[in-house]
């Protein structure tokens, strides 16, 4: 990729005025053929759709129709995205739908189409038999201009459009990118489906962008094996998901399901805050062995003789009997609710074996069954599990402390309707939901994006609703924070599916961050991420970043007047602001009279937006004002990185606001979680060592030297810098 002087060094051919505003009517010609051919098929399935109106009508042939339109297209939207001509003189366009005239001569190929894809792969290093490839600007199906890039004259990367494609004003609503999708971009898109695929990449490289239209690709490719409905998107947050909403039905996929990780658990009111500790502990892998130890241990044990009253006569059952159908049961592979079908009908065949009487439909033998093998709830067998810490106790057995069985404590609400559940307990209930019910929602293909911060209880949620294993998980080390933060892929792989192989890909343009305030955020890596690869970044920025360094009665109302005059000047404007300077701010806009939009309430789309850091991850705006980044650092155990994500969300400008430092490189970042490692090498072993380790100390040395001990042992343990 190049570095400055991008327009500069760019093969882009646009031809004296004349000549091209003849070329942009022939062109013009060729897009009012092609839809005069596409908007014919439209217009009879209009006809058909017609006849299929009526009530009678078959509701697969209605289907069909609707499908059948979305492959067509819509009349008005712009035939094609491009062209490209080949080096002996064949001309391909390249469009959302494919078009063909009457003699079933191909007009426009379909961008996802193989045939399609030179248009994306041809680069000035390997041009693919690609001379020139023509990019064309329309408003509806008319032509305002293109672009052509001529392959083998100059060897350059970015073009005229793309770069005006990532100049335009950002709203809050993310947009395809087919037109412009560069070539390792394309390679990932079209990946092949079996496999769990890590596409990696710094802030801006178009993770998203790939993952979505990877989803439209293989949705188009593989018709046999994935239908609209069975591929799952997953994103951290709603305003996130509401924020990528628009691309896929852009593209013409209408039914793909799009959830924040939080949806994927049973229906609850949400809400409940807790200590991040205690969400960490609640994300580790071994709460689903705590959670399936609770559920059996609500398997009961019968009585020494089972006496029930069927059809008017006393029936015994031997407990032993009783006891071997449950034991039976509680081996069997499957759900507990399927299994608890299985001892009803072992029950009933007890009886009819000892009195021939079918007692199916008996209420006595209903209540046996109910009393050894409870129905349940996940959100009510939780509630009940979190109010006892006897049943929590013996469910964690040795592979929890009492400290930590002890935080999980808590007393239920009354109703179960009034229960409020905090983001770490939702992938707790959908674990137990599967234990309970089985599997449900499952699909063929699962995307999850900013996945490098789920915890081990969210991947396993994810994991599960894949069929076949496969995956496409997007996301950023450099940018993972949180109770969960990683630093490398294999800590997330290792909790979801291994059916299928695993590759982790990068993409290494920056897209999004102008060159200059690109240049400022890297200046964390180093302490955020040490050893990450920043990306390239693809173009320059109009200004440096601004650095406004007030007085704290200044701050808010500092950030407030930089908001409006962004905004004035038409700008799509981001306040990425930590908690603590939250209310301020938000005076400062009332008192303005600014309206805005609370990202963190799922909201994205006034002119001006007030986000939280955490909310930031995936959303991007014309301008960011980045609010006192030193309490951006001291707000999650990763600060820097969060720092980090918060300095790259702008595609123009961006803006500092602090009262302490801009860049806080040497306010020491806190000690990164040690959960995952605490669960590889087992809660048991290393409780075993601290123990072993303190009993030591406590023998040899008095209690005054214990912290300057603890002290020296850390130094002895902590790896060399190099
Ligand atoms: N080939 C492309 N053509 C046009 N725009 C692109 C292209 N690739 C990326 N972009 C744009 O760059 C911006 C960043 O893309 P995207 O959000 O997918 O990046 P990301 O890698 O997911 O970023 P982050 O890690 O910050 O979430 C978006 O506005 C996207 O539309």
């Amino acid at each position: 990729m190049q570095g400055s002087g991008v327009n500069q060094e760019t093969s882009v051919d646009q031809g004296p005025g004349g000549d091209r505003d003849a070329e942009i009517a022939e062109e013009q010609t060729y897009f009012d053929a092609a839809a005069g051919f596409r908007e014919r098929k439209l217009a009879g399935l209009g006809d058909l759709a017609l006849a299929t109106a009526h009530r009678g009508a078959a509701k697969p042939m209605r289907q069909h129709i609707e499908q059948a339109r979305q492959a067509i297209g819509q009349a008005g939207e712009a035939v094609a995205y491009g062209r490209i001509d080949g080096e002996s003189g064949e001309v391909l366009y390249v469009g959302p739908h494919l078009i063909r005239d009457d003699d079933s001569e191909v007009l426009v190929v379909n961008w996802r189409a193989t045939a399609a894809a030179p248009y994306f792969a041809a680069s000035h290093a390997d041009p693919r038999g690609v001379r020139r490839k023509r990019v064309f600007e329309c408003t509806g199906n008319t032509i305002q201009s293109f672009t052509d890039v001529v392959f083998a004259e100059i060897a350059a990367t970015v073009d005229d459009y793309l770069l005006g494609e990532l100049d335009r004003a950002r709203t809050g609503q993310m947009r395809d990118i087919v037109a412009t999708i560069q070539a390792a971009q394309y390679d990932l898109i079209r990946a092949p489906l079996d496999q769990v695929l890590i596409v990696d990449g710094g802030p801006g490289t178009g993770k998203t962008a790939v993952a979505l239209h990877r989803v439209s690709w293989l949705l188009f490719q593989h018709p046999d094996r994935l239908d609209a409905d069975s591929v799952l998107v997953v994103g951290p947050h709603p305003t996130f998901i509401r924020y990528i909403g628009r691309v896929l039905p852009e593209l013409g996929d209408t039914q793909v399901r799009m959830a924040d990780v939080g949806r994927l658990a049973p229906d609850v009111h949400r809400g409940r805050n807790e200590p991040e500790e205690l969400a960490g502990l609640k994300g580790e892998a071994r709460m689903a062995g705590l959670l399936a130890r609770a559920l059996d241990a609500r398997i009961g044990a019968p009585e020494p003789a089972e006496r029930l009253l069927i059809g008017g006569r006393f029936v015994t059952l031997p407990g032993a009997d009783v006891a071997e159908a449950v034991s039976a049961c509680r081996a069997a592979i499957g759900p507990y609710t399927q299994r608890r079908q299985l001892l009803r009908d072992r029950l009933v065949a007890l009886v009819l074996a000892r009195t021939g009487v079918d007692s199916g439909g008996d209420p006595a033998l209903a209540n046996l069954a109910e009393r050894l093998w409870p129905q349940q709830s996940a959100p009510a067998f939780l509630r009940d599990l979190f109010g006892s810490r006897q049943r929590l106790r013996t469910a964690a057995g040795d592979e929890f402390t009492e400290a930590e069985t002890a935080s999980l404590v808590r007393r239920g609400a009354d109703r179960l309707s009034q229960e409020v559940w905090s983001a770490a307990d939702l992938p707790l209930l959908d674990e137990l939901d599967h234990l309970i019910n089985g599997p449900k929602d499952r699909y063929g293909h699962v995307v999850v994006d900013e996945a490098q911060d789920l915890s081990p209880m969210q991947l396993r949620s994810v994991g599960r609703r894949s069929t076949t294993g496969s995956l496409t998980l997007v996301g950023d080390i450099a940018q993972s924070t949180g109770p969960w933060a990683r630093d490398d892929w294999a800590e997330v792989t290792r909790h979801l599916p291994d059916r299928l192989p695993t590759a982790v890909a990068e993409l290494r343009y920056g897209y999004r961050v102008p060159r200059q305030l690109y240049r400022y955020a890297a200046r964390l890596l180093p302490v955020a991420a040490p050893g990450a690869r920043p990306p390239e970044v693809v173009r320059d920025g109009p200004a440096e970043p601004g650095i406004h360094r007030v007085g704290l009665s200044e701050r808010a109302g500092r950030t407030v007047a930089l908001a409006m005059r962004h905004s004035a000047a038409g700008l799509f404007v981001g306040i990425v602001c930590p908690p603590r300077c939250r209310r301020e701010t938000e005076a400062a806009l009332a008192e303005n009279g600014v309206e805005w939009s609370s990202a963190d309430r799922g909201e994205l789309g006034a002119a001006v937006n007030l986000v939280s850091p955490r909310e930031a991850k995936g959303l991007e705006f014309d301008a960011v004002i980045v609010v006192e980044p030193e309490q951006i650092v001291a707000g999650d155990e990763r600060g820097h990185r969060m720092l980090y994500v918060a300095l790259t969300r702008a595609t123009r400008h961006l803006d500092i606001v602090c009262v302490g430092e801009p860049l806080p490189l040497s306010v020491p970042a806190s000690a990164p979680t040690t959960r995952d490692g605490v669960a590889a090498f087992g809660e048991r072993d290393v409780r075993r060592l601290a123990e072993h380790l303190a009993g030591q100390v406590r023998g040899a040395a008095p209690e005054q030297a214990w912290p300057g001990i603890l002290h020296r042992l850390a130094e002895l343990l902590t790896p060399p810098a190099d």
